[in-house]
């Protein structure tokens, strides 16, 4: 074989191998479930925001962990029941291993091309290492949305919302210690989605409908609207 044809049989060999490494590529991401994660402070409208994103696209699951977890509490049946309200009632985080199988079984029962969003998860460095342990192999995280709001703006919704939530959390007491555990274990959560890149950050002290606009473009931007 001459120098010349041995070089166009290299580089044609080559094209054909990188061409396969991008379609397994492809391939392997389209089969991951992508994911967004909603976190922001008590009050900060991760349940309002999400609730409107649901209405525009029937394919998007909505999982809260809140909800997850209040409604495992409720069962009768659940073991889990008294730990998961004592914690809850003091703003205090549930056991990763409870909150993340809760997440996988909603996940699992869901119809394979689902995207998920989760609210107000991961909110600590536990719940990211079980994340990673049960779940990150077969999801595709595309970012966190994280909903920035002063302090005092979500004490003053809080506060108005406990009026007729029925949240056994949604008092100044419970409050204050949700927004130390927030401080200490959820923001350094957000702190790695944006050394990571994956950070969306959103003013979401404006009006819903506002904050929502620019959240919706977030959502447009990886085709889930
Ligand atoms: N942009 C907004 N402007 C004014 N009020 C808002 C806004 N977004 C949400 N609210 C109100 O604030 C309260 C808290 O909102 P929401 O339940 O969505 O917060 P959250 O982040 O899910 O809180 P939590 O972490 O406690 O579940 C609700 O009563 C909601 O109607
Ligand atoms: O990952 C999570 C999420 C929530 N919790 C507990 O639930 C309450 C309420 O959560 P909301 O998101 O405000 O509905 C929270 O204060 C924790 O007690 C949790 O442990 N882990
Ligand atoms: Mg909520």
């Amino acid at each position: 074989m001459s120098s010349t044809s041995r070089t166009a049989t290299i580089a044609i060999a080559g094209g054909i191998l990188a061409a396969t490494t991008y379609f397994l590529y492809k391939r392997s991401k389209k089969t991951l479930k992508e994911v967004v994660f909603v976190l922001g402070g008590p009050g900060s409208g991760k349940g309002t925001q999400c609730e409107l994103l649901i209405a525009q696209n029937p394919n998007i699951r909505f999982f809260s962990a809140g909800d997850l977890l209040r409604a495992e509490r409720k069962d009768p049946s659940s073991k889990q029941g008294a730990l998961i309200n004592d914690l809850i009632s003091k703003g205090e985080f549930v056991p990763a291993s409870i909150t993340v199988t809760l997440l996988k079984n909603a996940i699992d029962s869901c119809p394979p091309g689902s995207k998920f969003l989760i609210d107000g998860f991961p909110r600590n460095l536990d719940n990211v290492r079980v994340w990673d342990e049960m779940l990150a192999g077969e999801c595709d995280v595309k970012f966190c949305l994280f909903l920035d709001c002063p302090e005092a703006v979500m004490i003053e919704r809080i506060l108005e919302r406990g009026k007729s939530s029925g949240r056994v959390d949604d008092n100044r007491e419970v409050l204050l210690k949700r927004f130390k555990n927030y401080e200490k274990d959820t923001v350094p959560i957000v702190k790695r989605f944006e050394a990571d890149s994956k950070l969306k950050k959103v003013e979401a002290d404006r009006p819903m409908d506002v904050v929502q606009k620019e959240v919706k473009g977030l959502f447009e931007g990886i085709g889930w609207l």
